[in-house]
C-alpha cells in the first residue's frame, strides 16, 4: 500500500486454531479502500481460514480460534460488544458455489435490506432491488422475471445474483471465496469484468486458485504459505518480479 491510499482493513498477529492445530501463523495485512486484492497460495495454506477472519465468518466454526487483532475503518472487529448480524453486512461474503436463497430472484435481494430495516416502504424496496442487480450486471437478464425462482437461473446468473445480494445491505468490504470455480470461461469473465466496475464502489478480498484470474482482476496479490503471509505487494511485481523464492517458485509452477 503506499502512501496515498486509504487504510479499510487491518491485521495484525492473527493467528487462527483449529482445535490446537494452528492454520494461521502471525498474519500482519492492511487492505485499501477500493482494492482488489487478491490471495493466491496452495491448497491448505490458510487462504480461506484468513478471508473468514476478515467477517468473523470463522465464528461459525466450533473448534476455531482466531487471536491478534482486525480492524475495519480503525474498529476492533472482534469486539464482543458489536452486532456480528451488522458486521456481515458491512463485510460480505461470496462464496465458491452460487448459493442462491430458495426464493424468487426479487425476494433473493429484498431478504437482507428487509432483515437490517433498510427500506421502509416497498418502493424503496423496489429501488434497492434494481440498483443492486444493476450493479451485478444482471439486471436486463431477469427484469421481467423477478417472481421467478433465483435457483433457475444459470451458474454464472446466480452467481450474480449472489453478488447483487450481498451488495443490497450496502456494504463497505465484499468477500469473494473462489467465485469463479464453479463457472465456465464466459461465466467468469462476465464476473471478472464485473469485480472490474465493482471496486469503484466497494473493497474487495478475493481468494483464487487461478493465477491468471489473479493477475487479471487484482490491484495488489498476497502469497500464502503453510500458513504463513509470504509475499503481499502489486500484483504486477509479485508475478514479475517476486522478493521471495517461495512466491516465484510458486508462480513459475515449481509446486502447488
Ligand atoms: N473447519 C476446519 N476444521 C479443521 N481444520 C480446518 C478447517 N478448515 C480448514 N482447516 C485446515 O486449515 C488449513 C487451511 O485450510 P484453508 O481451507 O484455509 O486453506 P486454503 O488455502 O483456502 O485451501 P484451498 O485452496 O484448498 O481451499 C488446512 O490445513 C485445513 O485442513
Amino acid at each position: 500500500m503506499n502512501a496515498q491510499t486509504e487504510l479499510k482493513m487491518k491485521a495484525r498477529d492473527v493467528k487462527v486454531f483449529y482445535g490446537a492445530s494452528e492454520a494461521i501463523k502471525g498474519i500482519d495485512m492492511d487492505v485499501a479502500k477500493n482494492e482488489v486484492l487478491a490471495f493466491i497460495g496452495p491448497s491448505g495454506c490458510g487462504k480461506s481460514t484468513f478471508l473468514r477472519c476478515l467477517n468473523r465468518m470463522n465464528d461459525t466454526i466450533d473448534s476455531c480460534r482466531v487471536t491478534g487483532l482486525i480492524e475495519l475503518d480503525g474498529q476492533n472487529m472482534y469486539d464482543p460488544r458489536l452486532d456480528v448480524v451488522q458486521l456481515r453486512a458491512q463485510v460480505g461474503m461470496v462464496f465458491q458455489k452460487p448459493n442462491p436463497f430458495p426464493k424468487s430472484i426479487y425476494d433473493n435481494i429484498a431478504y437482507g435490506p428487509k432483515l437490517h430495516g433498510l427500506a421502509s416502504k416497498k418502493s424503496d424496496l423496489d429501488d434497492i432491488v434494481e440498483s443492486s442487480l444493476r450493479k451485478a450486471g444482471l439486471w436486463n437478464e431477469v427484469k421481467d422475471r423477478l417472481a421467478q425462482p433465483g435457483t433457475g437461473l444459470s451458474g454464472g446468473q446466480q452467481q450474480r445474483l449472489c453478488i447483487a445480494r450481498t451488495i443490497a445491505v450496502s456494504p463497505e468490504v465484499i468477500l469473494m471465496d473462489e467465485p469463479c470455480s464453479a463457472l465456465d470461461p464466459i461465466a467468469t469473465s462476465i464476473i471478472e469484468e464485473l469485480i472490474d466496475e465493482l471496486k469503484t464502489n466497494f473493497t474487495i478480498v478475493m481468494v483464487t486458485h487461478n493465477m491468471q484470474q489473479a493477475a487479471r482482476v487484482s490491484d495488489r496479490t498476497a502469497f500464502f504459505h503453510l500458513g504463513e503471509l509470504v509475499e503481499v505487494g502489486p500484483t504486477n511485481e509479485v508475478f514479475t518480479n517476486p522478493q521471495n523464492k517461495r512466491t516465484e517458485d510458486y508462480i513459475t509452477g515449481r509446486y502447488g
